[in-house]
C-alpha cells in the first residue's frame, strides 16, 4: 500500500520507542488490559499494523473541546466533525456560500440519505491484509476513487485557497479537479499537486473567450475538459441568503454575484478580454456547443451534471469521453433524485463505453464502496474538502482525505475486495 493510505497520528519515531508508545497508551484513561496485551504483542511482533490497531483506543481520549467543536484535525472522528469547525473558522456569509443547496435544501439533503438506503454484504474468509485502492482513469493513476470536486472560490474559505488543496491532495493521492471560477490559476494549482489536474469549465457566452480558456487549461497540461451543464435554469441559495442577514458585508470572492465579479477576481480570466461576455451559466448551451466544444477539446471531453439515462445516451452520441453524475451537491435544482440512485440509469445506459464518476453527499468510506458497486468508476467530494480547508487549511483537507480513505479500506477489506475491480454489484442490496 502507498503512503498515501497511511494512518497519520503518532509519528513513526514514536512507535519506534515502544517502552515510550506502551507507557503513552497505559496513561489513557480508556485503555484496558485487554487492548493493552494485544497492542504490546502487535508491536512486539513488530507489525506495521500495530498502530492501526491501536488507533481506535487512541483517538478517543484526544477528542474533548470546550463546546464539542474540534480545534486541531487529528481530533475529528469523521468528516462530519470538520463542519462546525469550518462553520466556526468562517464569517457566516461564505460558510453559507458552501453549505447552501437551493430552495430548502431538499436535494443537497437526499443526496447523502440516500446511501442509508443501500446495504452491504460482508464476505468472510479472504485474506484482505493487502489491498490496492488505485484506479487509473484516462492513462493517470491516482492511489484512490476519492477524486475533489470543482468547488469555485476556495480564497473565500483559506488564503491558500486551491493551493493548500493541491498540496494535500498530492500528499493523499487524490484526483483533483479545478473550476473556471476558482482563486488559484491552472499554472499554480498543477504546480502544488504535482500532476495534472483536469479544469471544470463554465462556458462563456463569448467563444474567444471560452476557446483560451480551454487553450490555457491544455498548455497547463489538464487531460480533461469537463463541462458543467446543470447550471442553465437560475437558482436560490436559500440558506447562503438566510445567513447573509447575519453578515452583509460584501465579499468579492464569493457571493457579490453577478458575472463581472465573478471573472475580475479570478486568475483564470487574467489578460482576457471579457468586454463581450455577459453570462457564464445561461448561455443557452444545448448539444450543438458540447459538439463545437469537441472540435477545439485535444484531451479528454467530460459532462459534469447529467441525471437521467436519455442525457447519458446522448453525450455518447456527442463523442462525450466521460460523465460525471451530479446535481451540482443540491446546488442546481431542488427536488431531485439523490445522485447514488441515479448512478444505476446511466451506468446501464453509458453500458462500460465510457468512465461514469459521481458525486453529492459522499461523507463515509461506505457511501464510496456503494457507489464503485453500482458501477461508478471514481467518486467526487465537494464540502468535505473545504469544511477541512475552512477549518485548518492543508492539514485539514489531508486529514479529511486520510479519513475518508481509511474508512474506504475498511469496507472494502470487510467485503473482501482486494483491488477496486473486485468491487461490484454483489457488494450491495437494496435496504
Ligand atoms: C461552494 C461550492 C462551490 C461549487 N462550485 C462549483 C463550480 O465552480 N463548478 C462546478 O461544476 N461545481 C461546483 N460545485 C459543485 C461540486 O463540484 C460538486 O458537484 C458538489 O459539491 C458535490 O456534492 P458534495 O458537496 O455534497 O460533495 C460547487 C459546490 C460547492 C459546495
Ligand atoms: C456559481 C458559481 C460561481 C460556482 C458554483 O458552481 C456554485 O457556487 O455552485
Amino acid at each position: 500500500m502507498s503512503d498515501q493510505t497511511q494512518a497519520s497520528g503518532p509519528s513513526a519515531a514514536r512507535l519506534s520507542d515502544r517502552r515510550a508508545f506502551l507507557r503513552f497508551l497505559a496513561a489513557s484513561p480508556v485503555m484496558t488490559p485487554t487492548a493493552m496485551s494485544a497492542i504490546a504483542a502487535a508491536l512486539a511482533a513488530g507489525s506495521s499494523d500495530a498502530f492501526a490497531q491501536s488507533y481506535d483506543v487512541l483517538r478517543a481520549p484526544q477528542q474533548a473541546t470546550a463546546d464539542g467543536i474540534i480545534s486541531a484535525p487529528e481530533q475529528a472522528l469523521n468528516v462530519f466533525d470538520f463542519e462546525p469547525a469550518a462553520k466556526k473558522a468562517l464569517p457566516p456569509a461564505h460558510y453559507g456560500y458552501l453549505a447552501s443547496g437551493v430552495d430548502g435544501d431538499e436535494t443537497l439533503k437526499a443526496n447523502h440519505e440516500a446511501f442509508s438506503r443501500i446495504r452491504i454484504r460482508a464476505r468472510r474468509l479472504i485474506d484482505v491484509r493487502k489491498i490496492d485502492t488505485s484506479v487509473t482513469i484516462f492513462g493517470q493513476k491516482f492511489g484512490t476513487p476519492i477524486m475533489l470536486a470543482p468547488v469555485s472560490s476556495q480564497g473565500a474559505f483559506h488564503p491558500e485557497a486551491e493551493g493548500a488543496v493541491a498540496k494535500a491532495a498530492k500528499l493523499k493521492g487524490n484526483g483533483m479537479i479545478l473550476s473556471t471560477v476558482g482563486s488559484t490559476s491552472i499554472e499554480d494549482v498543477t504546480e502544488a499537486r504535482g500532476a495534472p489536474v483536469w479544469y471544470m469549465l463554465y462556458p462563456t457566452d463569448d467563444w474567444t473567450v471560452t476557446e483560451a480558456l480551454v487553450k490555457r487549461a491544455e498548455a497547463a497540461g489538464a487531460p480533461a475538459i469537463v463541462l458543467t451543464v446543470d447550471r442553465q435554469g437560475g437558482r436560490n441559495t436559500e440558506t447562503l441568503f438566510r445567513l447573509r442577514r447575519e453578515d452583509s458585508r460584501v465579499c468579492q470572492d464569493c457571493h457579490l454575484g453577478g458575472f463581472a465579479n465573478e471573472v475580475s477576481r479570478k486568475p483564470m480570466f487574467d489578460d482576457l478580454d471579457v468586454t463581450k461576455v455577459t453570462n457564464l451559466y445561461g448561455t443557452g448551451m444545448t448539444w450543438d456547443y458540447v459538439d463545437r466544444l469537441r472540435k477545439i477539446v485535444k484531451g479528454k471531453l467530460v459532462l459534469k451534471g447529467i441525471v437521467t439515462h436519455e442525457d447519458a445516451e446522448e453525450a455518447l452520441k456527442h463523442g462525450v469521453d466521460a460523465i460525471i453524475v451530479s446535481n451540482h451537491g443540491g446546488r442546481a435544482e431542488e427536488s431531485l433524485y439523490p445522485t447514488i440512485d441515479v448512478l444505476p440509469e446511466v451506468v446501464k445506459a453509458v453500458n462500460g463505453k465510457v468512465p461514469v464518476l459521481v458525486d453529492g453527499g459522499f461523507r463515509r468510506g461506505t457511501d464510496v464502496l456503494k457507489a464503485l458497486a453500482l458501477g461508478a468508476t471514481a467518486v467526487c467530494i465537494g464540502r468535505p474538502y473545504c469544511w477541512g480547508l475552512a477549518a485548518f487549511g492543508e492539514p485539514g483537507v489531508a486529514a479529511v482525505l486520510t479519513l475518508m480513505q481509511r474508512e474506504f479500506e475498511t469496507i472494502m477489506k470487510q467485503v473482501g475486495a482486494l483491488r477496486i475491480e473486485d468491487i461490484n454489484a454483489d457488494a450491495v442490496t437494496r435496504a
